[in-house]
């Protein structure tokens, strides 16, 4: 068998496959390694079941704030329905219908723990404990991904303690749940499981949710939570934790004296890259390491331009689409190399993950859902840029009130003063997610606000805060 491919990716999740269709489309051949499965942390235990838990939740509440539609909702969620809706999504683990599709695609799926050997080779473990080589006339990209990070406390290893996986694939409805955490895991799957019937209790090492997010979003989050029963103890961290045999009720100790008693743990404090035996010391790198790339995704600590990384593990931008727009630059980036051509380093071209730093979005679905592209206020600051900031209450808008009874939302919008272009904007309310992509087309356009002013929102949308907002700014 020619085992000799012009790319060899490791790790098929949304950034390995879309990468190797990619590479396939431009006329070169690929082959994907995967250990697991096909779709990788986000098709099974990420942002696919996670979603899946979260919306029958929003869609009980969404009806139940219409008056009219509130009184035909007569009864709570079904928890064992919606495990059962989130398992029709994920197929329990079974990847069939996306290796179906990979293969399609006229990619070479290689079953198998992945690992460097060398430049330009790939060694595999496969299933059934054989060796097999794979050799790359043109690169190596990986795209591994992350597992959850484990914080450092005494008898947390020994209680079975959940991680997002076990969060999003949770068979029943624990009775209490202690998160430790604070940042986007944390937030999502205490909305999840407290709608559920869990009674959570966050254990929030910082004062404040959601770090690095505008404060408005992080406050309204933290009063969702707070409504849906939610338990947040702030400046709060766990020191010891112990499962006890007899009852297998946890008690999780803190470091102002208390002891919290609950069913299961979830440890939402980060992720580390799946690095440690990936073959990095081959070539160099040091084991466990995140891999720094540039624009094109090329590892810059390596000579060469034969070594890429894409997705989660470059830390650019941990999100799935951001994942699948490397994927598509740093494969036209390799088509560019393997064409004999430098690709441009300029911005905006096909080959830059430029809108990584500058304009990537992030939609989070607890209640109220938030989102936000580009960036924050304070960050626009830090990076030196004279920025203006305008706010606006979203309940103020005709359509919001149309929208729900009681509608409460809230928008920021960064100005560069000096370009008179909106450098980043944050959503908070009721579909505030699938609000953000208005923002970041503005942002990605580099669109003057003057000629922004001209994009009339339709009457009575929710849409209608952007007027709202440019109204605020002085326009
Ligand atoms: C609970 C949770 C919810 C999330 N929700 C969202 C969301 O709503 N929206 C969003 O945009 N992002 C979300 N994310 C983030 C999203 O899951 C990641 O950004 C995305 O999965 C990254 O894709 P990736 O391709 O880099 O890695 P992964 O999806 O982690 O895939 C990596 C693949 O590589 C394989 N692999 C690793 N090492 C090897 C090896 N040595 N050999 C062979 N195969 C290997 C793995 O088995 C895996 O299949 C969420 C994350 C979590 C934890
Ligand atoms: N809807 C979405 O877009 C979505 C949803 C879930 C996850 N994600 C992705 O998954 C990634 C991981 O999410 P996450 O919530 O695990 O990480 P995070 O970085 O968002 O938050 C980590 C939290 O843990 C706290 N923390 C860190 N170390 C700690 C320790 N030792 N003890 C106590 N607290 C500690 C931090 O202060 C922070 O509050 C995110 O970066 C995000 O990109 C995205």
């Amino acid at each position: 068998m020619d085992d000799t491919y012009d790319v060899v990716v490791i790790g098929a999740g949304p950034g390995g496959e879309v990468l190797a269709d990619r590479i396939v489309r431009a006329g070169l051949t690929a082959a994907v390694v995967e250990a697991e499965a096909v779709g990788g942390e986000c098709s099974y235990w990420a942002c696919v079941p996670s979603k899946a838990l979260l919306r029958p939740g929003a869609a009980l509440e969404s009806a139940r704030s219409v008056a009219g539609a509130r009184e035909a909702v007569t009864g709570a969620l079904d928890p064992a329905a919606v495990l059962a809706r989130r398992d029709r999504f994920t197929a329990r683990g079974d990847d069939s219908g996306q290796a179906d599709w990979l293969r399609g695609a006229g990619i070479t799926l290689v079953r198998g723990h992945g690992r460097l050997a060398g430049e330009r080779r790939v060694a595999v473990t496969t299933a059934a404990g054989g060796l097999r080589t794979l050799s790359a006339r043109r690169a190596v990209v990986l795209s591994p991904g992350t597992e959850a990070a484990r914080p450092s406390v005494p008898g947390l290893d020994g209680i079975g303690a959940w991680t997002s996986r076990e969060a999003t694939a949770a068979e029943a409805v624990p009775a209490r749940l202690v998160v430790i955490g604070g940042g986007v895991v944390a937030c999502e799957m205490a909305t999840a499981w407290a709608s559920l019937g869990s009674a959570v209790t966050l254990l929030v090492r910082d004062q404040a949710l959601l770090n690095g997010w505008e404060p408005c979003a992080a406050e309204e989050v933290a009063r969702g939570l707070t409504g849906l029963g939610v338990t947040i103890r702030f400046g709060v961290s766990a020191t010891r934790a112990a499962r006890d045999a007899r009852t297998r009720a946890v008690t999780v100790e803190t470091d102002d004296g208390a002891a919290l008693v609950c069913d299961e743990v979830l440890l939402a404090v980060g992720r580390r890259p799946r690095t440690a035996d990936l073959g990095l010391d081959s070539v160099g790198l040091p084991a466990g390491s995140w891999l720094p790339v540039d624009d094109t995704c090329r590892v810059t600590s390596l000579d060469g331009d034969w070594l890429y990384a894409v997705g989660d593990v470059n830390r650019r931008a941990p999100l799935t689409h951001m994942a699948k727009y490397q994927a598509r630059t740093c494969a036209a980036a390799i088509a560019e190399r393997a064409a004999g051509r430098r690709p441009d380093t300029g911005r905006w071209q096909p080959w830059n993950a430029h809108a990584d730093g500058v304009a990537a979005a992030q939609a989070v679905f607890t209640r109220p859902e938030i989102a936000r592209v580009g960036l924050t206020e304070r960050a626009a600051r830090d990076a030196g840029m004279a920025v203006r900031a305008v706010e606006y209450r979203i309940d103020d808008v005709a359509g919001a009130a149309l929208h729900a009874d009681g509608y409460r939302g809230h928008a920021k919008l960064v100005i560069d003063e000096s370009r008179r272009v909106v450098v980043g904007c944050t959503f908070t309310g009721p579909a505030a997610t699938e609000l953000i992509h208005t923002a970041t087309v503005a942002v990605v356009g580099e669109v003057p606000i003057e000629r922004l002013w001209h994009a009339v929102p339709a009457f009575p949308t929710v849409s209608e805060v952007w007027l709202r907002l440019f109204e605020a700014y002085g326009l």
